[in-house]
């Protein structure tokens, strides 16, 4: 299909090029906006539905804001494609999330209309706040404007930055875009609070704006605007909550209109007073593209489509993902202990809990977007004798570390944290990969670490994790399909601290921990077609570790290698320390951790990510010819 026709938008290279525009050609704008938004994604995947919500505030706030000079910051990033596409963007928007292509997300690095990168939802507030701080003690005078969504406002960081800024008394514009999504619909008190105000009074005319804005207008006050403006302010009783934290509240108002946006904008602009003013502005989510209003997620995250019918491609059909298996695994172990318990972060389809509250609605708790308070949540349950299962992607679980250190693993409580998203996750990019856990949870006394290496690995270690009574425990599995095993109907419990020996050889060892195992396998075919006896095996345990077992490969091979879909630091760093304390590094045994590298690996498929990682099998060889002194791979006599 031809791309759209776009004559406004072709003109704008830059957000200065659309301040000239009228309004009536701003909204024509906007529907060009809307248009090669829609066509952009059909040929890259992406977060559209959050995208289309936004095309008219994005407009709105360019026209209206002196960007770059004035601060715009988009919290999570994933709706900022439409800005993208204003900010001299355009010529690489059809390389959205593809390899060398645009970040899905707001990026520092990639645009000065980018003030603030985010992907992790939530800072938008804060981050405004320190750049209104620092304008006021640089005697600046830029405006700094976050735009923050529904959903995101569920979690602690929000409310930490309101307490801040309302105190502070900071010049800071909050527009909370409210569409009542989050991915999933989004759940909480606030969330019913927010519809309240949003349904207990229609949206406020342009002329109950003005005078609510009366305040505001550098001009002396008349003294009917005031008036006007006392009544408005005393009708606005939705806007309490923000007024008690400090903020002066306007809306809520229609966010896709823009003879509402663009004067209430401008008044806020101009406004004098220094305190943080937060803008309620109601918007649909998937809005103008009539596949995306009636689905359930509003085109959420969609693959590629097709524009006409709104009919997403589809993966060829293959084996159920680690997700799916994962869930089917915990639901099966809930079937038997009716202790067990679920909780997720505003992500049931992500982590596959979706299934389990349809099978177990009491069980399952969706906490919203607030991964702290789900953290120690689960560990309150936990000392009241249920088994709390915590299913958080390894890249959330970061902003909930203190509450796994001081909550859980302190007080050893049995709490299980199902980490989905281990290793690199793809077009999401560096923002979304699950790097680190290994390295944060494997310094914490008590913890149980477990790697899956394929799913039915994963099925043993969910039925594992529900046995373990005594202590926190973690197992990890990445993205994406599992390699088509036959499944068991449960997994079977696995013994603590016990990896396994796949393949017995003499030379080299490589000791997997987590889904590498099968390029492992490839490696080992590999060298031995060259002559290496390998011996390969699957740790399982990071913690704790198979000490035996990594002495033993220490002690009967020239070369030991380790490899990990983590960073440095994590089961390497592990093994690297139990050896040298045993003093097995101290002769001949030739030791290779493999690691990510100490670098962010930015969006692309993942095999292709694992190759710039050098975590392919090509680079286990390498490595270990590299560490027998064998320059070239190339078949070499027999080493066993
Ligand atoms: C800390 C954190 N937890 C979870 C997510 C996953 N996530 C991305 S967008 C999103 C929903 C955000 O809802 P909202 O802020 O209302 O934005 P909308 O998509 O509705 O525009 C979630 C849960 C995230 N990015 N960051
Ligand atoms: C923006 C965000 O954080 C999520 O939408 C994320 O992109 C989901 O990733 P998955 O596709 O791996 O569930
Ligand atoms: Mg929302």
């Amino acid at each position: 299909m031809a791309p759209p026709a776009t004559p406004l938008l072709d003109r704008v290279r830059t957000p200065a090029d659309l301040r000239n525009y009228s309004g009536e050609q701003l909204k024509q704008l906007a529907e060009e906006l809307r248009a090669e938004t829609i066509d952009a994604v059909s040929q890259t995947g992406g977060h559209l539905g959050a995208s289309l919500g936004v095309v008219e505030l994005t407009v709105a706030v360019h026209a209206v804001f002196d960007t770059p000079r004035d601060r715009l910051i988009w919290d999570v990033g994933h709706q900022a494609y439409p800005h993208k596409i204003l900010t001299g963007r355009r010529d690489r928007i059809r390389t959205l999330r593809q390899e060398g292509g645009l970040s899905g997300f707001t990026r520092r690095a990639e645009s000065e209309y980018d003030p603030f990168g985010a992907a992790h939802s939530s800072t938008s507030i804060s981050a405004g706040l320190g750049m209104a701080m620092a304008r006021d003690l640089k005697g600046d005078d830029r405006q700094v404007i976050a735009i923050i969504g529904d959903g995101s406002m569920s979690a602690g960081m929000a409310y930490e930055a309101m307490n801040n800024a309302g105190a502070a008394k900071a010049r800071l514009i909050v527009i909370l875009n409210d569409n009542d999504m989050s991915i999933a619909p989004p759940v909480g008190a606030m969330s019913a609070y927010l519809s309240k105000v949003v349904s207990s009074r229609p949206f406020l005319s342009v002329r109950e704006m003005m005078a609510k804005l009366a305040r505001r207008f550098p001009r002396p006050l008349e003294r009917t605007a005031r008036r006007a403006e006392e009544f408005a302010r005393g009708l606005l009783t939705g806007g309490t909550l923000f007024e008690e934290l400090g903020f002066y509240y306007v809306g809520p108002i229609d966010g896709h209109d823009l003879d509402h946006l663009l004067p209430v904008l401008r008044n806020l602009r101009d406004a004098e007073d220094a305190l943080p003013i937060l803008l309620h502005v109601v918007t649909q989510k998937g809005k103008g593209y009539a596949p995306a209003e009636a689905s359930a997620d509003k085109y959420h995250g969609v693959q590629k489509f097709n524009v006409i019918t709104g009919e997403q491609a589809k993966a060829p059909p293959g084996p159920p993902s680690y997700t799916k298996v994962f869930s089917n695994a915990l639901i099966a172990e809930a079937e038997a202990d009716e202790r067990i318990v679920s909780i997720n972060a505003a992500m049931p389809a992500g982590t596959g809990l979706d299934a389990f509250a349809k099978k177990f609605p009491k069980r399952c708790f969706d906490v919203g977007i607030a991964e702290q308070h789900a953290v120690t949540c689960a560990a309150g349950m936990a000392t009241e004798g249920l088994k709390p299962f915590v299913a958080i992607y390894s890249t959330f679980l970061q902003r909930a570390y203190d509450q796994v250190v001081h909550d859980v693993a302190l007080q050893s409580l049995p709490v299980r944290f199902a980490m989905d998203r281990a290793g690199l996750v793809g077009a999401d990019g560096a923002t979304h990969a699950g790097s680190f856990d290994i390295a944060y949870l494997g310094c914490l006394p008590n913890m149980v670490l477990m790697a899956a290496a394929d799913e039915v690995e994963l099925m043993h270690m969910v039925a594992t994790a529900a046995q373990i009574d005594d202590r926190p425990s973690a197992f990890r599995y990445p993205r994406g399909e599992g390699l088509g095993l036959t499944l068991p109907a449960r997994g079977t419990p696995l013994e603590i601290g016990r990896g396994r020996v796949l393949r017995e050889g003499t030379a080299i060892a490589i000791l997997s921990y987590g889904t590498r195992l099968a390029e492992c396998q490839k490696a080992a075919d590999e060298l031995a077609a060259q002559g290496l006896s390998c011996t390969v095996a699957d740790a399982r345990f990071a913690k704790p570790l198979d000490t035996g077992l990594v002495e033993r490969l220490a002690k009967n091979h020239e070369v030991l290698i380790t490899i990990e879909e983590g960073s440095v630091g994590g089961f390497g760093g592990l093994v690297a320390h139990h050896l040298l304390w045993k003093g097995l590094l101290d002769g001949q045994t030739k030791f290779r951790p493999m690691v990510l590298p100490d670098s962010f690996i930015d969006h692309a498929a993942p095999k292709v990510q694992y190759d710039q990682a050098g975590l392919n099998a090509r680079h286990i060889v390498a490595t270990a010819r590299a560490a027998l002194g064998m320059a070239e791979a190339k078949a070499q006599p027999a080493r066993a």
